[in-house]
């Protein structure tokens, strides 16, 4: 049995029942162990706290040794790990090895970030000098989404690191291997013992970990679904951070282009890339009602039906891997028969292409006949709902009509219109004739509404990751030159 729990430095069997790894393209168990019992949660909560002491006093540049340590095997290792990620999510290799190459960037990114957000500023007062310096919050839990197995996980804990917390990674119970591999080239890169800590299981371990007393922050990518109970279960709690990054239904509007291919190019990179598995992909289309908009809707449903779903590991190889699980693609099959229910013509249908695997063809459904009971769900996965509009600014009203505020962009060769665009649309990434996925993670990444909490991350998981201190210092006490009314010496 996988010894599949990493506490306080040792590989540790679970004492908690039996989870499994499917890899969904092949249909193989590719991974098996015993989940962590809540006893076990809470002894690496135990081992994070011990080793916190040690590892926060050490400096920003001895922490910064062991995160490039890292780095470096990851770059090492990158070819095993792009594999890794690729069985357990389906996922294209082309696809996961870029997915391993932003895990190595997230460090040089990191260290610029802590440096330029919470670094250390110095200023002189007439008496000594004012400082604002950071300093970590202690123990933290990161908790993963499978999409990103790799580098979502890692966009929290190369930060908190390297500001001085110590960490308890809960990785998604869909992609524990890539999970195991990557602390094993933690533990590589000789991280102290305790500072990283991995616990597997499913919902229960996540539950017992989010709840511990022991923990000082929560760093969540998921859904909205967990991150808004958190968000409950936090309730009452001031002290402890909590930084949610969730989903989107995220709107991508066109209106005047000039090529048509290019559009097409950007919707397609927009709502289909990762089999439509990112929190930035485009779920909502705008199309206008005319001429111009029936081109593009052509051509797109002629170059979507072309997209190679495959293996990931074909050659060549597809633009579409498997989704995470046939469950997973069965859900979205049932979201399409539910907005076709509702009045939806399907213009291309989503098909589950084999029951027992997670391949589905990519969807196109025109919602437009049924805005007004259409459900406001992010259907994680490759169905595109197309709403043709007359009037651009009831586009944009609708286009905000969510309850989430993640990523949003236009299509459109008018700048000023994409001014107007911009001022009124109400998201965290905002693009213009750009895909809306493929977040830089030299930016802030996160967004309003049930998209996060206001504590982006990417470039700016740096602020979350540590508090300010103001301090005012001088050398020794000095008696003021003149005294406040009412005290005698
Ligand atoms: N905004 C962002 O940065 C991103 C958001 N996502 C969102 O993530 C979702 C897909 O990821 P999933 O893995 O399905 O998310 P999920 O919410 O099901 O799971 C995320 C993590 O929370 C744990 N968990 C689930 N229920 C829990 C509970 N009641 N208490 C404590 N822990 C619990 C899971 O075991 C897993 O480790 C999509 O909604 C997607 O939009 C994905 C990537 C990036
Ligand atoms: O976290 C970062 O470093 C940048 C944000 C990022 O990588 N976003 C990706 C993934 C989004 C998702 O999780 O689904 C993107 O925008 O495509």
């Amino acid at each position: 049995m996988t010894k599949a729990q990493f506490i306080a430095g040792q590989w540790l069997e679970g004492q908690g029942h039996d989870i499994a790894s499917q890899d969904p393209a092949k249909k193989q168990t590719i991974w098996q162990a015993k989940s962590a019992s809540p006893a076990q949660v809470g002894e690496a909560v135990s081992a994070a706290r011990q080793a916190f002491l040690p590892w926060s006093e050490f400096s920003f540049e001895e922490r910064l040794v062991f995160v490039k340590r890292f780095a470096a095997l990851l770059g090492e290792h990158k070819d095993e790990l792009a594999l890794t990620i690729a069985r357990e999510t389906g996922k294209p290799l082309w696809e996961t090895a870029t997915e391993v190459g932003a895990m190595i960037g997230k460090v040089a990114i990191s260290e610029r970030a802590y440096k330029e957000r919470t670094g250390t500023v110095e200023n002189p007062m007439p008496l000594g000098k004012a400082y604002i310096r950071h300093k970590p919050h202690g123990v933290v839990a990161v908790f993963g989404p499978y999409n990103f197995p790799g580098h979502l996980p890692n966009g929290h804990i190369v930060p908190a690191l390297l500001a001085g917390n110590t960490v308890i990674f809960k990785p998604s119970e869909l992609t524990p291997l890539v999970a195991q591999k990557t602390v094993e080239l933690w533990e590589k890169a000789g991280l102290p013992q305790g500072v990283i800590n991995l616990v597997q299981g499913e919902v229960e371990t996540g539950k017992a970990l989010a709840s511990h007393p022991g923990i000082d922050g929560l760093f969540f990518t998921g859904s909205s679904r967990t991150g808004k109970l958190l968000h409950e279960q936090f309730g009452g709690h001031p002290g402890k951070i909590l930084a949610l990054e969730m989903g989107g239904n995220n709107p991508l509007l066109v209106r005047g282009v000039s090529d048509i291919d290019a559009t097409v190019h950007d919707i397609v990179q927009s709502a289909f890339v990762t089999s439509g598995q990112r929190c930035t992909c485009s779920r909502r289309l705008f199309l206008e009602q005319n001429e111009q908009g029936d081109a593009i809707l052509a051509r797109l449903l002629e170059v979507t039906r072309q997209i190679q779903v495959g293996d990931y590991d074909a050659e060549p190889q597809p633009f579409m891997g498997a989704m995470i699980s046939s469950r997973a693609a069965q859900q979205m099959v049932a979201a399409q028969k539910q907005l076709q229910d509702l009045g939806a013509e399907s213009l291309l249908e989503m098909q589950h292409l084999d029951p027992e695997s997670g391949f589905v063809t990519p969807g196109i459904i025109d919602v437009t006949g049924i805005l007004d009971k259409m459900p406001d769900e992010e259907h994680f996965g490759p169905l595109l709902k197309v709403i043709r509009y007359s009037d651009f600014d009831q586009a944009i009203e609708e286009a905000n009509n969510t309850v989430f505020g993640l990523s949003a962009g236009l299509l459109s060769d008018d700048a000023e219109l994409y001014q107007h665009f911009f001022r009124r649309i109400r998201a965290g990434i905002v693009n213009w004739n750009r895909p809306i996925t493929g977040a830089s993670s030299a930016a802030p990444f996160g967004g309003i509404g049930e998209s996060g909490n206001h504590r982006a991350s990417a470039y700016y998981a740096a602020d979350y990751c540590a508090y300010p201190v103001a301090s005012v210092e001088l050398e020794k006490s000095d008696m003021p030159d003149s005294l406040n009314p009412g005290l005698k010496f």
